[in-house]
C-alpha cells in the first residue's frame, strides 16, 4: 500500500523511468501528474550525469530498478527544489515499496547521504567527456557538434537539452484574439506575434488547460511558435493550393488553415495512425479549408498541382531534445545519415507536384548539417530549374524558447 500522494507520485515517475530503461520509450504528458512528469523527464534529460554520480559512489553498479530510484533521488537533491532530508527518506521508502530488498534500501540511503554530505562528483577536465557528462549528451554527438560548429555552439546546444522547454499555445485567431483569450484563461505569459501565448510554468497545469471549455471550443491548441517562422516562408496568398505533405500530427496544417482561410490545403502523411488526431481540425477547430489524406509523398501522382508545398520531413529531432530527451540516448550517427537519405528522397519526389513559380519549403527540427544544408545543396545542384528564395531560416531557442528549426524556401523557375 502506498501511504501518501508524494510516494504515489514518485512511484509513477519510477514506473515511467523503469519502462523507459527497458523499452527506450518514455511515457509522458497527460498520464503523469505535473511533479511526476517533471521528475521523469528531468531524470531522463540528466541521465548520464546521474549515472556518473552513482558509478562514482559504488564498487559494483546496482540493478536497473535501484539505479532509477537513485537517479530520481539525486535529481531531486541537485536539480529540483526538494529538501535533501525529505529526498533521502522518500527514496528509501520508494525502494522499500518497490520490493527492491532491504540491501537496496540501505544502499539508496547510504549513497544519497554521502552525496548530501560531499556533493556531486567533479567532472573530468577533457572537453568531450565534460560536456557529455555535464549535459548528458552521448560522446559521438558532442564530437559532431564540436567538429561542425565549434565549442561555443556545442556548449550552448548541449546546455539547452537539459533545460525545461517552454510551453506555448497557438490561438485560433479566427475565433478569439490572443489578448482576449489570455484574459479569459487568466494567463500571465508573453504573447508572440499576436498568435501565441506562453503558458507559464506550473500554473495552470497543461492538463487543466486541455480540459477547459476554451480548448474544447477550439480557441487554442498547444504549439511552439517556431512553426510560425517556418510557415511564413511559404508566402501564401488567397486562393492558393497548398500541400502539407508530411503533415501528421497536424500542428502546421492547422496553423496554415487558421492563417489562410482562403487557401485550399491538402494535409497528408504516410501514417494513418499519426493522422488520427487531425480529426480535430474539422470538429474542434472548425476548419473547413483543409482535407486530410493518407499518402506516401514518395509515391504521389500529382503533377504541377500545388502553388505551395510544405515538407516538414521526418528527422532526428535533434532540435527538440529537451522535449524528447530519450532521443539523445537512442540515436546513432548512422540513424542521422540514414535519415538524410530519406529526406533527400522525399524532397526529390515531392517537387513534381509543384507548379512553375511555386514555392516549396523544406523544414526540419534538426540543426544537423546533413539533414539541412547538405540536403538542400545536393538538391539545388541536381535541379537547376530550382532556386533558393533568400537565406534559410535557422531558428534557435532565443529569449522566447523557440524549438530549433531549419527551413529553406525553394522556388521552381
Ligand atoms: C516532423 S513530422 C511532421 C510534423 C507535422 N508537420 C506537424 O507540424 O505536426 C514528419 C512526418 O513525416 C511523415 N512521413 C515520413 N515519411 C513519409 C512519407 N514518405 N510520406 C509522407 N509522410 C511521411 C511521418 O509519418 C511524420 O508524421
Amino acid at each position: 500500500m502506498l501511504q501518501n500522494d508524494g510516494l504515489k507520485t514518485r512511484f509513477s515517475a519510477f514506473g515511467a523511468l523503469v519502462d523507459w530503461r527497458k523499452t527506450g520509450k518514455l511515457l509522458r504528458e497527460h498520464s503523469l501528474s505535473p511533479f511526476a512528469k517533471e521528475l521523469a523527464l528531468g531524470v531522463c534529460r540528466r541521465h548520464l550525469r546521474l549515472l556518473h554520480a552513482i558509478r562514482k559512489s559504488v564498487r559494483r553498479m546496482p540493478g536497473l530498478d535501484v539505479q532509477c530510484v537513485l537517479e530520481m533521488g539525486i535529481y531531486q537533491m541537485f536539480f529540483m527544489d526538494v529538501p535533501n532530508r525529505a529526498v533521502i527518506d522518500s527514496s528509501a521508502e520508494l525502494a522499500r515499496q518497490a520490493n527492491l530488498g532491504e540491501g537496496s534500501v540501505k544502499l539508496v540511503n547510504g549513497i544519497l547521504r554521502r552525496l548530501d554530505r560531499y556533493g556531486l562528483p567533479s567532472l573530468p577536465p577533457q572537453n568531450v567527456l565534460r560536456l557529455s557528462l555535464e549535459y548528458s549528451m552521448p560522446e559521438w554527438l558532442v564530437r559532431r557538434l564540436l567538429d561542425c560548429c565549434g565549442p561555443v555552439y556545442a556548449e550552448e546546444f548541449s546546455k539547452e537539452t537539459v533545460e525545461r522547454p517552454s510551453q506555448w499555445m497557438r490561438v485560433n485567431v479566427q475565433k478569439i484574439s490572443a489578448e482576449e483569450l489570455q484574459k479569459r484563461l487568466a494567463l500571465s505569459g508573453r504573447i508572440y506575434k499576436n498568435r501565441f501565448i506562453e503558458i507559464p510554468e506550473g500554473n495552470p497545469h497543461l492538463g487543466e488547460l486541455l480540459a477547459s471549455k476554451e480548448f474544447k471550443e477550439g480557441f487554442f491548441s498547444i504549439q511552439n511558435p517556431a512553426a510560425l517562422e517556418v510557415v511564413n516562408l511559404l508566402q501564401i496568398q488567397d486562393g492558393m493550393s497548398v500541400w502539407d505533405a508530411c503533415a501528421a500530427p497536424g500542428g502546421k496544417s492547422a496553423l496554415l488553415a487558421e492563417m489562410y482561410p482562403h487557401a485550399e490545403i491538402l494535409a497528408s502523411d504516410i501514417s494513418a495512425e499519426r493522422l488520427l488526431p487531425m480529426q480535430d481540425l474539422h470538429s474542434r477547430l472548425s476548419l473547413s479549408n483543409i482535407s486530410v489524406q493518407t499518402l506516401d509523398v514518395t509515391a504521389h501522382s500529382f503533377f504541377e498541382r500545388f502553388d505551395r508545398i510544405l515538407l516538414d520531413v521526418p528527422c532526428s529531432n535533434l532540435g527538440v531534445l529537451s522535449r524528447r530527451p530519450e532521443v539523445k540516448y537512442r540515436l546513432s550517427l548512422k540513424d542521422v545519415l540514414d535519415l538524410s537519405k530519406i529526406q533527400f528522397h522525399i524532397l526529390e519526389t515531392a517537387v513534381s507536384a509543384l507548379k512553375k513559380n511555386g514555392i516549396l519549403v523544406y523544414a526540419t527540427c534538426s540543426p544537423e548539417p546533413v539533414e539541412t544544408d547538405k540536403v538542400v545543396k545536393k538538391f539545388l545542384e541536381a535541379h537547376p530549374d530550382f532556386e533558393q528564395v533568400g537565406l534559410p531560416v535557422r531558428i534557435s531557442k532565443n529569449e522566447f524558447g523557440l524549438d530549433r528549426f531549419f527551413a529553406a524556401a525553394l522556388r521552381k523557375k
